[in-house]
């Protein structure tokens, strides 16, 4: 393979459509996969979206502004920048998350025509995800036609999760059509128990264990033996704990009244919970944890965002730990897990009960281990990185073709 601005090649493309981010990175196609570059757009549909590109090598940001209207337009400027970097020709595979794979996919697969038909069918399980993730396979598709590519479904760590956890308390009948709980947040998931059988004590990767993964999507995981057995995001990754923007849970009872008294319509109820709740929606000032907590002590909106997300969070522990029969690991990962001390403290106070201490110096600097020397609960910070289990996945799939 010929030499690149990135060294020798051949390369794997990773692709992480967010509601309104893209995340890009490029991987040696080695075992492990070894990260060379990553591109981050933020704020795509606005016009001062943001690109910034972080070298594998030199670890520093680079930022600039630019108009990416949608994330297919944000992946066609990446695929030129990427020819002239690399040479297209280097890149072997794309490997891209797919948040939704309802009940049809449990595993990474290659896309195919039926593949991108069936998740057309499931686009509205998951209006906020799919339709750009379809869109940035088929721009991908239209700039390199023949190149494998591979799906990564967020969905798929929690494919076997119990019955009584997946039913939905709703008439049979919409069980068949789907309408179940999944849960997300799968490829996190995935990368920490990884990380935690690397890591952690002999055997405590098969103990019981909950995954904190609180970014500006927020879900938590009870695993025992390696297996999803119950989380907290159910049909759609706007269900669970309080996030960013999303309510998370909310009683079912809300909307008959909000349509009833206000005349709210399903997509303005939509765009409610989906974009306009949350931090966002109590603090009416921020969806950035970052700027909540540095308002909390003069105003009372953002104190009460974030002692409602703890409050949330600290409910879900208790109930995930009910459902493992106890709890031998929590791990805390996401933006908000992995920098937000305070909300860290604040998510394990008044835990002893359940076996939970951590030791206020170590979570202040934000150390691999969180809890106490004799704490019975091992708190753990784990960095996620949903990229690298992409990557990991699509080189596993190469070597299967
Ligand atoms: N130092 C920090 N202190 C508090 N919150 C932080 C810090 N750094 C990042 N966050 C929060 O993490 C969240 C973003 O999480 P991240 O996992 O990066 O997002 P995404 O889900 O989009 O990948 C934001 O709410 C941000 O405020
Ligand atoms: C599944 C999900 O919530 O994804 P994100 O956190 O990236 O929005
Ligand atoms: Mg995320």
């Amino acid at each position: 393979m010929a030499q690149t601005a990135f060294g020798p090649g051949p390369f794997i493309l990773t692709v992480n459509g967010g509601s309104s981010s893209l995340k890009v990175a490029l991987f040696r196609d080695e075992n492990p996969p070894v990260s060379m570059v990553r591109c981050l757009f933020s704020r795509i549909g606005f016009p001062d979206s943001l690109m910034t590109v972080v070298s594998g090598t030199t670890k520093k940001p680079e930022s600039r502004t630019l108009a990416v209207p949608d994330h297919a337009a944000g992946m066609d400027l990446l695929m030129h920048w990427l020819e002239q970097a690399v040479g297209l020709g280097n890149i072997r595979a794309v490997g891209h998350r797919v948040v939704h794979g309802g009940v049809t996919y449990s595993r990474p697969e290659r896309v195919t025509p039926d593949m991108l038909a069936e998740l057309r069918r499931i686009s509205p399980y998951d209006p906020e995800h799919l339709p750009s993730e379809i869109s940035l396979i088929e721009a991908v598709g239209r700039r390199c036609p023949g190149l494998f590519q591979a799906a990564c479904f967020d969905t798929a760590f929690h494919h076997d999760l119990p019955r009584v956890a997946a039913l939905l308390p709703i008439p049979r009948r919409y069980d068949a059509q789907g309408l179940r709980r999944y849960g997300f947040h799968g490829l996190s998931c995935a990368f920490l128990m990884r990380e935690l059988t690397r890591v952690g004590k002999t055997g405590e990767a098969d103990g019981r264990i909950i995954l904190a993964h609180l970014g500006n999507g927020a879900s938590m995981t009870a695993v025992r033996r390696g297996r999803s057995i119950e989380t907290t995001m159910g049909f759609t990754p706007t269900s669970g704990l309080p996030m960013s923007r999303r309510s998370g849970d909310l009683d079912p009872g809300i909307i008959a009244y909000l349509a009833r008294t206000e005349g709210m319509d399903v997509e303005r109820f939509h765009r409610m919970v989906n974009a306009e709740s949350g931090l966002l929606g109590v603090s009416e000032l921020s969806p950035d944890m970052r700027d909540l907590l540095a308002q909390e002590a003069r105003d009372p909106r953002a104190a009460e965002a974030v002692a409602l997300f703890c409050y949330h969070a600290r409910k879900a522990v208790g109930a995930l730990a009910a459902t493992l029969g106890g709890l031998d690991t929590l791990v805390f990962s996401g933006g908000i897990g992995e920098h937000a001390a305070p909300v860290r403290a604040r998510i394990c106070e008044s835990m002893e009960f359940l076996g939970i201490t951590i030791d206020p110096r170590r979570n202040q600097a934000g150390e691999p281990v969180l809890s106490r020397q004799d704490g019975q609960v091992t708190v753990r910070l784990i960095p996620t990185d949903e990229e690298t289990e992409i990557a990991r996945s699509v080189h596993e799939l190469l070597g299967m073709e």
